[in-house]
């Protein structure tokens, strides 16, 4: 069931957002089926270990961790904007860090917290928009967007959000889909139409955003981009790696100075 308050943001701030209904509304009428690996979220889980080994890796090197610790991120304060039903916040919590997630959708964000009680994890869930966490003037050591990008209404001004939710030091992590001719055959036609391995309208090809203008937004916004990392599939093994092939599927991050 949806809730009419999808169709603004979940605290409200409809205008000032950077929320488009539609997208939203798409991910809500799926919130119950987040933690099936086999379900729509699919590609999500497959893509979770490799994801997840790249995203430790990074905080890591960027707070001078040591990534074999088993509790590598303790003490660093981490905000997962669209995370869904919380497939990226529950690793990192296990890793040490104290993470908050936050998603438009409430029935979303409903789902994240019962999954993580069910695990015994303290996670802090909200259903809310980047925008109201940085008007309430909150900072994070680390700001995720994973799978986001691609379904905001203003690129750059979500960027700007993201900047002014990062400390001084702080570090940025987006995943998210170029806009090339072969994401369009295989991001598009190959993962929504042929292998059904999400629901056909799941993306649109011109929301797609290439590296350079990723890049463009974090300098923009004062980040200073500090790589950017390619996932690829492997048809004939079934898995996915890091690459430095971008065209499809990447990773981009930056830092925001001290
Ligand atoms: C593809 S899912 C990715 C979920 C999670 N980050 C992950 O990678 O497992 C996209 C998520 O972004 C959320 N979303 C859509 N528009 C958003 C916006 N403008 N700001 C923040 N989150 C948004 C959706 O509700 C959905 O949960
Ligand atoms: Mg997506």
């Amino acid at each position: 069931m949806i809730s009419h308050d999808t169709e603004r943001a979940a605290d409200g701030t409809a205008s000032r957002s950077n929320v488009d209904p539609e997208e939203v509304r798409r991910f809500a009428e799926l919130a119950a089926e987040w933690w099936d690996p086999e379900g729509p979220f699919k590609p999500l889980h497959r893509i979770n270990p490799v994801r997840l080994a790249y995203l430790r890796d990074r905080l890591c090197q960027a707070f001078e961790r040591d990534p074999n610790q088993a509790r590598s991120l303790e003490g660093l304060r981490i905000l997962d904007i669209g995370c869904g039903g919380g497939l990226v916040c529950e690793p990192l919590t296990r890793l040490g860090a104290t993470v908050i997630g936050i998603d438009p959708a409430r029935e979303t964000v409903s789902v994240a917290r019962a999954h993580a009680g069910g695990a015994g994890l303290d996670v802090t869930y909200e259903a809310a928009t980047a925008e109201a966490l940085l008007e309430r003037g909150e900072s994070f050591d680390a700001v995720l967007a994973l799978e986001v990008v691609e379904h905001v209404t203003d690129v750059g001004a979500f960027v700007s959000t993201v900047a002014g939710l990062t400390k001084p030091g702080g570090a940025v992590i987006f995943s998210t889909i170029n806009r090339t001719m072969k994401s369009y055959a295989l991001a598009i036609v190959a993962a929504e139409y042929i292998l059904r391995w999400v629901p056909a309208g799941t993306h649109q090809w011109d929301r797609f955003v290439t590296p350079g203008e990723l890049m463009g937004a974090f300098r923009a916004a004062g980040l200073t981009p500090t790589g950017e990392t390619g996932l690829v599939y492997n048809p004939i093994t079934d898995e996915w790696r890091l690459s430095k092939d971008t065209d499809v599927n990447y990773f981009a991050s930056a830092a925001k100075r001290s």
